[in-house]
């Protein structure tokens, strides 16, 4: 039996973050990876995603200035894109990682873990097993699978998963995707500007982005719908068949539509990855996600020796999200007092369509469900200097929703292209509590999207 102080299960960017700042601290830290350190977000999320959506958003950027639109006439160089998302994920390799845990004596446990009881982690990789245990703490960061619903003739298809888009070699020429949430919405339109030629998002709910303010989910259809993807909302799925071995696909949904299609990717949602990591051994259910406490701690554990962060503890499924889980993490394992606050009411989230879908906090509906007094405030963001001066046509919303008991923001909503950097200044305002006339004088420069702030403070009423 091997000791370590900390021992982390899973290196994605959760584990990596919680392992790095452990050892940081001087705890001897092992960290144990079963596929490739740096996790989905690195090779099958984020970073590929991102990769894939950017040649499209650069093209629609251009395309809207007059004088740069007719330098980007042509369509797009789908090899030069794919391949500069192969050098994005270091072809799938993660030997880039390696340095990094070597330079912060980590020692890193290639294969599977699962808990073996209080404090010890079995590790299987091919023919051998090892025990360690840790002294200190076990974190879980172990991520989410893609969920499956049970569609008759989906399972059998087989669906592309978000592997099989992030890592896709061609784009097929039809394509349905099933689920119109973040995955989904970029995924579609990522590959229509790729060149699908037939797009079609088959939503369950009445929206797409349904759990973001109902004008982005709208604001969004109308724009997919411009670039011809086909938007199918509040119809399930009732059935697929694919025709022969490699034929294409044909979906039926619940109100007898038949639509063809040559893939369906799944874009419904995550389970946690904890079936087979021995949460049993310590008394907790495998297959469910991990409840934590503020401080990380797995609920139902005695002596608070076990951690879960990042997707698997189901608290804000973001990468960003998940670090902040593993400092959280790693600063309570090594005798800090810090606890999360982010994680119920200040999440940031930017989904990379265009236009994007940039939110942070409460929408105006869940902060009413809380039982907030609230005020909402919105304003045309395509109204301000520093969104006109960026290109013609260019539109969207910014949404400010006022807790108007203490007169702070509780959450803010921006959609409209390339609007990622402009969430932070809203986060801050929310996170540091920073009441509407103090932010009066934060003084937007000209001329910038960030002129909204004004806008928006002076259709309040400041
Ligand atoms: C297509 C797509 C795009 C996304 N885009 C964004 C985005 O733009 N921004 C954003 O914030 N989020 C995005 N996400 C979500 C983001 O990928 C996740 O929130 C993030 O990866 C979660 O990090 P994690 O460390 O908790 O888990 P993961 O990244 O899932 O990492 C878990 C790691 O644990 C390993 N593991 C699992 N079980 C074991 C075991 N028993 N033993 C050893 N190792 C194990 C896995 O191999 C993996 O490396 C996207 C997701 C998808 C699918
Ligand atoms: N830019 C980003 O930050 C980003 C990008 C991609 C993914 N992610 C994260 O990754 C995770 C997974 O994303 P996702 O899009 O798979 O999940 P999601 O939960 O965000 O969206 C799933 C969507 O599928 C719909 N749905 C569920 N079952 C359905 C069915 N049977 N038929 C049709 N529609 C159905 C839901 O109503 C929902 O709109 C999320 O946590 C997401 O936030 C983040």
């Amino acid at each position: 039996m091997e000791d370590f102080d900390v021992v982390v299960v899973g290196g994605g960017p959760a584990g990596e973050v919680a392992a790095g700042r452990c050892a940081d601290g001087g705890l001897r830290t092992a960290l144990v990876e079963h596929e490739l350190v740096g996790g989905e977000c690195s090779f099958w999320g984020c970073v590929p995603s991102k990769t894939l959506i950017r040649p499209g958003d650069v093209v629609a950027a251009a395309r809207r200035v007059p004088g740069a639109s007719a330098a980007v006439g042509g369509p797009l160089d789908l090899p030069a894109a794919l391949t500069w998302r192969d050098e994005m994920t270091n072809g799938w390799r993660d030997d880039n990682a390696l340095p990094w845990l070597q330079e912060k004596g980590i020692t890193l446990l290639r294969g599977t873990g699962s808990l073996a009881g209080e404090r010890e982690v079995a590790v299987h990789s091919t023919g051998a097993a090892r025990q360690v245990r840790a002294t200190r703490a076990v974190i879980l960061a172990v991520g989410t699978r893609p969920m499956v619903p049970p569609v008759p003739g989906l399972a059998e298809l087989p669906p592309w998963d978000n592997r099989d888009a992030t890592s896709a070699k061609d784009v097929p020429r039809r394509l349905l995707v099933l689920g119109g949430g973040a995955v989904g919405v970029e995924m579609a339109q990522a590959f229509r500007r790729l060149g699908s030629q037939e797009v079609v998002v088959v939503e369950g709910a009445d929206r797409l982005m349904a759990r973001e303010e109902p004008f982005a989910g709208e604001e969004l259809r109308i724009a997919l719908e411009a670039e011809d993807i086909r938007v199918l909302t509040g119809t399930p799925l009732d059935r697929v068949r694919r025709k022969g071995a490699d034929g294409p696909v044909v979906a039926t949904l619940a109100d007898g539509l038949r639509l063809e299609t040559d893939e369906v990717l799944l874009a419904v949602g995550r389970r946690p990855a904890t079936q087979d990591v021995g949460l049993e051994t310590v008394g907790l259910i495998p297959g469910r996600t991990v409840e934590v406490d503020d401080a990380m701690r797995a609920v139902g554990v005695p002596d608070g020796w076990l951690y879960a962060i990042g997707d698997c503890n189901g608290r804000a499924p973001l990468t960003h999200m998940g670090k902040y889980h593993g400092r959280i993490a790693a600063d309570v394992i090594l005798g800090g007092a810090v606890r999360d606050r982010a994680s119920a009411s200040v999440v940031p989230r930017v989904t990379f369509t265009d236009p994007q879908i940039c939110a942070v906090g409460l929408t105006e509906a869940q902060a009413r469900q809380r039982g907030l007094a609230v005020r909402a405030v919105t304003y045309d963001i395509g109204a301000v200097a520093g969104a006109y001066v960026l290109g013609r046509g260019i539109a969207g919303t910014a949404k400010i929703v006022v807790d108007e008991r203490r007169r702070t923001l509780v959450g803010a909503t921006f959609t409209g292209p390339a609007l990622q950097e402009l969430l932070h200044s809203a986060t801050v305002a929310i996170v540091g509590q920073v009441p509407l006339d103090t932010l009066w004088h934060a003084v937007p420069s000209f001329p910038t999207v960030s002129e909204i702030w004004l806008r928006l403070l002076e259709t309040y009423g400041l």
